[in-house]
């Protein structure tokens, strides 16, 4: 892994142009690189303030991007769950994101054929042996741990031959969704937790801070060669003790 930096910011209100500046310039350098830019969304309340940041910005170019979803709820897209629904009203209906560059699950699946369908456009967009390389994935943590739809003391932690899991005991409901397992997760080139408010502080503090082996989801996200982010806001670090960056709104990334 490339280092964790845990970045604390005083509210949200800070953090979340440093969030869009993290995502601009991961575009940029991956364009540069090797022509798109991949990007691996979350539910929750990333989705407003992801979809608020990015359009806050002037000139934004997202024609070279392809996103997908590092988990999804199996709903349909017009139902309020839906996190492609989410975003596609707040985010995908007001930028250049070719359609064909926004991987969807086809929510009309039973939940195992849905995850098979969803790993062959994986497999699909990120064509090779290996497994798919996203330039960025932009994680939330449940205040169990969670992240994606990998959930404490759930066999699927354990997956290492899938890239999307299915699952229809997710705890948080709704019960059926799609996910990626930790082996893709653990690729990408570049993750970023957001996580903010007081009702995260007493697992973060577990997540940042317990010894090895933790039964937090969140905390077995360690990518083999990329970066690691925790962008948190001031509530949500209340109780950590460890050494963090203390930034605000024009830190660059
Ligand atoms: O599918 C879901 O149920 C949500 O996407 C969920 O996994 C979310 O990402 C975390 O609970 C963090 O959410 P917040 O950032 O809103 O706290």
């Amino acid at each position: 892994m490339a280092g964790r930096r845990v970045l604390v910011f005083p509210s949200s209100v800070e953090l979340g142009p440093v969030l869009a500046h993290l995502v601009t310039s991961r575009a940029e350098k991956a364009i540069a690189s090797h022509g798109r830019f991949s990007l691996g969304l979350s539910g929750g309340s990333l989705v407003s303030m992801l979809s608020k940041e990015l359009l806050a910005l002037p000139n934004l170019d997202c024609s070279k991007w392809i996103v997908g979803f590092c988990d999804e709820r199996l709903v349909p897209f017009d139902d309020p769950d839906s996190t492609y629904g989410l975003y596609k009203s707040h985010l995908f209906s007001k930028v250049n994101i070719p359609a064909s560059g926004i991987l969807t699950i086809d929510s009309s699946l039973p939940v195992t054929d849905c995850a098979e369908d969803y790993e062959r456009k994986l497999k699909e967009a990120f064509p090779g042996d290996g497994l798919p390389v996203f330039d960025l994935l932009l994680l939330g943590m449940g205040p169990d741990g969670h992240t994606c739809s990998l959930f404490p003391d759930h066999p699927l932690l354990e997956e290492t031959n899938k890239i999307v899991a299915p699952i229809s005991d997710s705890p948080k409901p709704p019960p059926l969704r799609v996910t990626m397992t930790f082996p893709v997760v653990n690729s990408a080139r570049c993750v970023a937790f957001v996580s903010t408010g007081g009702s995260k502080a007493p697992v973060l503090k577990e997540v940042l801070e317990g010894k090895g082996d933790s039964l937090f989801p969140a905390a077995r996200v360690l990518p083999t060669n990329g970066e690691l982010f925790w962008l948190v806001d001031d509530p949500a670090a209340a109780s950590l003790t460890i050494q963090v960056e203390r930034l605000s709104s024009g830190a660059k990334l």
